[in-house]
């Protein structure tokens, strides 16, 4: 019998994907430019391998679909995406859809949806590596909602489940899904960042080996901070390199790879006007990072910094909710950025379903989502950090995060995305702030005009008498 839906590009996500959606019962169709890899996909696919239907053609592929038909596309973002649609194209009925499932930049799939015209197109956010693609991953979905409907079923069915819900939704037209995704994938740099800098207080500043650090987090996976990515870097920190014995940490290079998203997500919040300092630290240290000749010349320039903190002056619960605080201010970030997208593109994204999406399935899960859900149900306009629950929290956890952030700049420990939070937190309290020294300057040289606090929008200053 003919398959449900068919799914292009077998690669790490493409083949987890196509095996959830087989385990979930539907009959699928694959194809892959590599034909031998198809046959070996279905090989390995042991009792699944039933619902699996490998071809070696994208006639054989559209052949064995049934009508009206759903194809996934799991290829690398930018052209081998338009590669795809264009092979693909003629050989599909004008009510067949095309859903990209990679991490497409929003941009282009805005076009593509224009492209497509009548041909149903969606844009997918697919969140949670291989293991979320094969078990149950967060999906963000964009495109015309009716189109959403037709394989919502198969989506929600693969997708992971919080409490039964499937995270799995619909978020807006055009690339409304694949623009979540890049800021679920923004916000994941600066969390990933966030850590890393605790991770280097524990090391350098406070002295401690890669065990002891490996505890603190499964410890701090109990607390507030639950979530998969303090889970795994528990363990990222106790694993053993089985070729030289050593901890995997010391083994690793120091430079951190990037593939896009987090890029993108820093440059619209640019066009944007949204303030994501923390996520754009975190892409700025990512380049930093890359540069490690430079910093090791400038290691043997300036010297070391004396590392070194004393544990009564840092202690490990202050590490703890300077992190719980830098964590709200940057989902809050995140989440205004959202809500600045939104009012542009004109897409009403569901601030509050979207917490939602992301509480099962994504990197970024975490217990704290829940709460954000709940709290942008209470009122989704409202910055986060305002929140009651997460005010609360923040008036408990932010002096923390100012005795990290100052310990760590007297000991010469770069912390941008902690230290970028507690900027944003200073500014969004701080009613009386310092831009009108900079409206001052704007006038003084470009007569660019200021607002008076007694009235008038374009005013200029007494300049020429000075
Ligand atoms: O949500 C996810 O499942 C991940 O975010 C996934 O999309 C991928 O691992 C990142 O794109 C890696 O991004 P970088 O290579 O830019 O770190």
């Amino acid at each position: 019998s003919k398959a449900e839906i068919g799914l292009i590009g077998l690669g790490t996500m493409g083949a987890a994907l196509a095996l959830n959606i087989a385990d979930k019962g539907f009959d699928i169709a694959v194809w892959n430019r590599t034909t031998q890899k198809t046959h070996d996909f279905h090989d390995d696919a042991g009792d699944l391998a039933a619902r699996i239907t490998p071809t070696d053609t994208l006639e054989d592929l559209v052949a064995n679909l049934k009508s009206p038909r759903a194809i996934i596309l799991m290829v690398p973002a930018g052209d081998p995406v338009d590669d795809q649609i264009k092979a693909l194209r003629p050989l599909l009925d004008d009510d067949d859809m095309i859903i990209d499932a990679g991490n497409a930049n929003f941009h282009d799939t805005n076009r593509r949806v224009k492209e497509a015209g009548d041909l149903p197109y969606l844009g997918i956010g697919v969140s949670g590596g291989e293991e979320g693609a094969r078990f149950g991953p967060s999906i963000m979905g964009g495109g015309k909602r009716e189109y959403w409907d037709r394989v919502a079923h198969i989506l929600q069915a693969i997708s992971a489940k919080h409490k039964g819900q499937p995270c799995a939704t619909w978020m807006g037209e055009e690339g409304a899904g694949h623009f979540v995704k890049a800021v679920h994938n923004g916000i994941e740099y600066a969390d990933m960042q966030m850590i890393a800098e605790a991770y280097g207080i524990m090391r350098d500043g406070l002295g401690m080996d890669n065990t002891a650090i490996a505890e603190t987090f499964a410890t701090w996976d109990k607390g507030p901070l639950r979530s998969y990515l303090i889970e795994i870097s528990g363990k990222v920190a106790a694993a053993v390199d089985p070729e030289t014995g050593k901890p995997m940490l010391d083994v690793i290079v120091d430079a951190a790879g990037q593939k896009g998203t987090g890029r993108w997500t820093a440059i619209e919040a640019q066009h944007l006007a949204a303030a994501i300092p923390a996520i754009e630290a975190a892409v700025v240290a990512r380049n930093l990072s890359a540069q490690l000749e430079a910093r090791a010349a400038g290691e043997a320039l300036f010297g070391a910094a004396p590392h070194h903190i004393a544990h009564d002056v840092l202690s490990l619960d202050a590490l703890e909710e300077a992190l719980i605080a830098g964590k709200i201010l940057c989902y809050a970030q995140g989440f205004g950025m959202i809500e600045k997208a939104s009012d542009k593109y004109g897409w009403a994204l569901p601030l509050p379903a979207i917490a939602e999406v992301w509480r099962e399935g994504c990197i970024i899960r975490s217990d704290m989502l829940d709460d954000m859900a709940t709290a942008l149900r209470e009122d989704p306009d409202r910055n986060l950090m305002m929140a009651s629950g997460f005010a609360d929290r923040l008036k408990h956890t932010h002096n923390a995060l100012r005795i990290v952030v100052a310990q760590a700049a007297l000991h010469g420990l770069a912390v941008p995305a902690l230290s970028s939070g507690l900027a944003y937190f200073d500014a969004m309290r701080t009613a009386r702030g310092t831009a009108n020294m900079i409206q001052g300057q704007r006038d003084f040289f470009g007569a660019h005009g200021f607002a008076r606090f007694d009235g008038g929008e374009d005013h200029h200053g007494p300049w020429g008498d000075t």
